[in-house]
């Protein structure tokens, strides 16, 4: 498929069908061995490190795709929660899946590829398979939010990038690296995609001490259980 002239409506994406078989995508071996243990080890799920960013991701994610048939591509890991929108330590279930950074800088502002016609930036996650996880993630325990996630080459690292990236997608509800490569090649090949992210730090000034790897480590985990219970 030519992704230059492959424009929204055109897409046909398959239903996921429960008990097909389910690709997820981390960035770093540590997010898969937590994903891994939440799985414990059931065949029918394969998890990749792709490495960080959205072009290895979704070189990998490519790869993988053309040589096994799945049912449902799942971009896993930690991530950064915008502040009021995702706490530390909770989780974050994207609704569509956005770069956040693709685009032209103007003295006017920012204008996304979507806006100049070399879309698609914004990538709609399986909505019916949201909503199952949007229930059963508290039901297990997990604090859990819905909205927007979006992918960034740089993390944030200011309190004034991050108000730009909030008004530049409203409702931002976090930010990570590697969503949309994930989410495209998946959109390529007419796969399903759901993204998840442990929220261990907050978008805005960078303070690397303050982030809560192991305790996001830990919810990523956790929710790895609820995907083997609800796909
Ligand atoms: O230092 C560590 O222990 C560590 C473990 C895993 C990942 C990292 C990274 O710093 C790489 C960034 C990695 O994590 C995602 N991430 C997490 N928070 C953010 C954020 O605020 N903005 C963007 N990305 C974030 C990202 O998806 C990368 O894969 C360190």
């Amino acid at each position: 498929m030519n992704l230059v002239n492959s424009k929204t409506p055109d897409m046909i994406t398959q239903k996921w069908q429960p008990g097909a078989r389910v690709l997820v995508m981390t960035a770093v071996p540590v997010e898969r061995e937590a994903v891994f243990r939440g799985l414990r080890g059931d065949q029918r799920f394969d998890i990749l490190v792709a490495g960080v960013g959205p072009v290895a991701a979704a070189v990998n994610t490519a790869k993988a795709l053309a040589t096994t048939g799945y049912g449902l591509v799942v971009s896993a890991g930690i991530g950064g929660g915008f502040p009021g929108q995702a706490e530390l330590g909770s989780l974050v279930v994207a609704s569509e899946i956005v770069a956040a950074d693709l685009g032209v800088e103007t003295p006017e502002g920012f204008n996304s590829m979507d806006e100049l016609g070399f879309g698609p930036t914004r990538i709609q996650a399986d909505a019916g398979l949201v909503n199952l996880l949007t229930e059963a993630l508290p039901a297990a325990g997990l604090p859990v939010k819905t909205g927007p996630v979006l992918t960034v080459s740089t993390v944030t690292g200011t309190a004034d990038s991050a108000a730009k990236l909030a008004a530049r997608v409203p409702g931002a509800t976090a930010e990570a690296m590697e969503g949309y490569g994930v989410a495209l090649a998946a959109r390529d090949r007419g796969v399903p995609v759901l993204e998840l992210r442990a929220i261990s730090n907050l978008v805005g000034p960078r303070d690397r001490a303050a982030w809560r790897v192991k305790e996001a480590l830990d919810v990523l985990e956790a929710a790895g259980s609820v995907l083997l219970e609800v796909l």
